[in-house]
């Protein structure tokens, strides 16, 4: 992470002194007892990926840590960053609520990314930000996000969390590698290509709900449900700070649920089009999520994915949308992953 030297970093990344939004009792969650956090490190997302410099007012800069194989960087690392710039300049007792965004090029792993917020407009309940993400003079990313302040309604529902075993009855995908590599009969280019993916400083932690064929269902469904959380501690306190996290974590994977029922073939060149989220009720980015992916739809060389995050006590906490680009070849051996 690059030192600070100008300005110092986001305020909403900073999570002292952030109000949080008022909690209803079942926000009070107990999955990971205080005492195991303190052996573990602060998640690198908040010390470095969402932890911007800020260059000027409403000017921002960002720095990468994981970069996918495509060298392209990891489109959910430029949303989050983009909402971590917007939320920057909203009061405190403004919640992001919605996220709209266009990938319109490729960001460049060799160079920072800059950031310029636009304040749309302040409204009396709702507050909107457009973001420019800006490599090289372009724009990479177009984002609109929207804030609002919290305010009760008797309108309430939400579709039911899907039953699925608990995370602890789980293995990560890390374990699950170790597993397929103890196989002595396992193919050399399978070894290698698993060893590259146990080698990937990931910042999030997965646990997919049907193994061993790590997302996919049984039957080859058009849905992939996993756990995830940030890997480290986050803590409690800055709902501004988890959406960002969650905005990171909603796009690893995703688009690759439009692949499942196409076993056959293999993307020779994805990438994500655009991303929206919808940030429904409270939750901590650290502490194991329910992701649930489907894509109902593909065609024209495109895909359609969309997905919900659960809190394990069955709290819808943010929808999610995405289209990408999806060009393909047929392969002889179907893909184990
Ligand atoms: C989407 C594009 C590529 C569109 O730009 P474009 O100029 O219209 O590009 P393009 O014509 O689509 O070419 C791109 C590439 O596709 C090739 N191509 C074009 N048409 C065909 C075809 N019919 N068959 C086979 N290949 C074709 C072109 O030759 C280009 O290849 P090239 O880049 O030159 O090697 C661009 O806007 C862009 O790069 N946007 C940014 C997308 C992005 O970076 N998204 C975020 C990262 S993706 C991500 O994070 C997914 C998650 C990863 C994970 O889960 O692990």
């Amino acid at each position: 992470m690059a030192e600070r030297e100008r300005g110092g970093s986001t305020n909403n990344c900073d999570h002292s002194g952030d109000t949080e939004p008022p909690k209803s009792p079942e926000d009070e969650s107990s999955e990971r007892p205080e005492a195991q956090y303190t052996q573990d490190l602060k998640s690198v997302l908040i010390t470095s990926v969402l932890n911007l410099e800020k260059l000027d007012v409403d000017l921002y800069r960002g720095t990468h840590h994981w970069v996918p194989r495509s060298q392209r960087l990891f489109g959910g690392q430029i949303v989050g960053q983009a909402l971590v710039a917007a939320a920057a300049s909203v009061s405190d007792n403004l919640y992001a609520h919605s996220l709209h965004c266009y990938f319109v090029r490729a960001g460049d792993p060799k160079v920072p990314v800059l950031y310029q917020v636009d304040r749309t407009r302040d409204g009396r309940s709702f507050t909107v930000r457009s973001v420019r993400a800006i490599q090289h003079g372009q724009p990479i990313l177009i984002c609109q996000a929207s804030f609002h302040m919290l305010q009760p309604s008797p309108l309430q529902h939400q579709f039911t969390m899907p039953v699925v075993p608990q995370p602890e009855d789980l293995l990560t995908v890390e374990e699950l590698i170790h597993r397929y590599l103890s196989k002595p009969d396992l193919a050399k280019k399978s070894r290698q290509g698993l060893n590259k993916l146990l080698a990937n400083e990931v910042p999030i932690e997965i646990k997919p709900v049907h193994p061993p064929h790590f997302y996919r269902l049984p039957a080859a469904e058009l849905r992939k449900l996993f756990w995830v959380r940030a890997r480290g501690y986050i803590g409690e306190g800055n709902m501004k700070l988890h959406c960002c996290v969650a905005a990171y974590v909603s796009d690893y994977a995703f688009l690759g649920t439009a692949l499942l029922p196409y076993p056959n073939y293999r993307a020779q060149f994805s990438a994500s089009l655009d991303h929206a989220m919808w940030f429904h009720n409270t939750f901590r980015s650290d502490e194991w999520m329910l992701y649930e992916c489907e894509s109902p739809w593909a065609g024209g060389s495109r895909g359609l994915v969309q997905g919900r995050l659960w809190r394990r006590d069955g709290v819808l906490a943010a929808s999610c949308s995405q289209e990408g680009v999806l060009r393909v070849k047929l392969v002889t051996e179907p893909s184990k992953l």
